[in-house]
């Protein structure tokens, strides 16, 4: 497979190399022909930067980064063949929107009708049909980061980088669009890196997430991969709403099984057989480790460890209970309308196939469920 973007140990410094702001550290990554990739995090965490590296604005302190087999990280933005919907980078004040949108493809030296039915039919796909004669500064926020995008569309380019491209719009508009635009871009093989600091987003349209976390790659990946095996505490409780209940706990072994003790005298006991061999030799040598669980994979059963209900909320299509647990707070997902008052006591199982056990110390991730990480 044709690899169109190659970041290698890429390192971005604010400031003077080594002493500035560490603001990426470390980056490798590989993105094949016709990928679209989410770079997710936090605000702080370098996601920006890596575009900015990508498209030009940004100097990379350290590495290289290299575009459909080229190295680029010396040339200017002009120069990289790459199509962007900025916020920066804004739509020409004196052109129309359809103009704006036309200009882009002035380089390609098609028609004027094929440069007609490119703007129609990206403006279609976008909603913004209605302000195509309407210049920039008379379009609300949102429309003009909708021209921003449709001018990034419509180009042939190696790479497109959208940095939040939906991040002005209203949610139903939003859900609309994501379809549309992956259609777009898969329909057409392009390949496509956004940023964004929605899971929701990153998980619709990306095919990889990279999740980042202080400037490090923390883990790249299928959503659904970061999802079922978060590669550390960090992916997991960072992706997933809500987020995944997090226990400190003591491991022993006893007799083929496995305890986990938690705080409050509490204890999860699995027998033996529960977890392959391997899963259970890597956590008798740890003692120490940090349990994870998903709040829909959270049991509720009569013969279960004790909570107390502390919140019961009902959001339409499903429940999050939060309830008091070892020491701590647990929440529990259930598709149902539950009525449970607060104060009230349940039992909770946790069965083995659910568990997510970290390091305590690195939170490297040690096992998912019955296999190892
Ligand atoms: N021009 C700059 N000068 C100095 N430090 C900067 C500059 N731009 C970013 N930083 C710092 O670099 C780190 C990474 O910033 P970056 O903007 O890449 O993060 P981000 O994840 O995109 O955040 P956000 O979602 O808030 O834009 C942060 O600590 C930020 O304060």
């Amino acid at each position: 497979m044709t690899t169109i973007l190659s970041i290698q140990n890429v390192d971005k410094f604010y400031g003077p190399i080594d002493r500035g702001v560490h603001a990426v550290r470390q980056l490798s990554i590989d993105i094949p022909k016709g990928e679209i990739v989410a770079l997710l995090g936090s605000s702080g965490c370098g996601k920006t930067s890596t575009l900015r590296m990508i498209a030009g604005f940004e100097e990379v302190s350290r590495g290289a980064i290299a575009i459909a087999g080229r190295p680029v990280h010396m040339l200017a933005p002009v120069k990289r063949n790459v199509a962007m919907a900025f916020e920066g980078y804004s739509l020409y004040p004196p052109l129309t929107v359809r103009e704006n949108i036309g200009f882009a493809l002035k380089a390609s030296r098609l028609g004027k009708a094929a440069v007609e039915k490119k703007v129609a039919e990206i403006a279609g796909l976008l909603e913004i049909e209605d302000i195509l004669d309407r210049y920039p500064s008379s379009i609300s926020g949102g429309q003009q980061q909708r021209a921003s995008l449709g001018r990034a569309l419509v180009r042939d380019a190696d790479l497109h980088l959208l940095d939040e491209p939906m991040g002005q719009l209203e949610p139903q508009l939003r859900a609309v669009l994501r379809g549309r635009i992956k259609h777009f871009i898969k329909e057409r093989g392009l390949t496509a890196i956004l940023v964004t600091h929605d899971q929701t987003e990153a998980n619709a349209l990306a095919d990889r997430i990279a999740v980042m976390e202080g400037g490090v790659l923390q883990q790249f990946d299928a959503p659904q991969t970061i999802k079922e095996r978060p590669a550390n505490l960090f992916t997991g409780t960072f992706v997933g709403e809500p987020p995944m209940n997090v226990f400190e706990a003591f491991v022993t072994g006893e007799s083929d099984g496995i305890k986990l003790r938690l705080p409050d005298g509490l204890a999860l006991d699995y027998e033996q057989g529960a977890f392959a061999r391997d899963v259970r030799d890597a956590l008798l040598r740890r003692q120490r480790v940090v349990i994870g669980i998903r709040p829909y994979a959270v049991r509720r059963a009569r013969d279960g460890m004790p909570a107390t209900v502390s919140a019961n909320q009902w959001l339409g299509d499903q429940t999050h209970i939060a309830a008091d647990f070892a020491g701590g707070s647990l929440v529990l997902v259930e598709h149902d309308r539950t009525r449970l008052e607060r104060g009230e006591r349940i039992g909770i199982r946790i069965d083995p196939q659910n568990l997510h056990v970290f390091d305590a110390g690195s939170g490297a991730a040690i096992s998912h469920g019955a296999e190892l990480a």
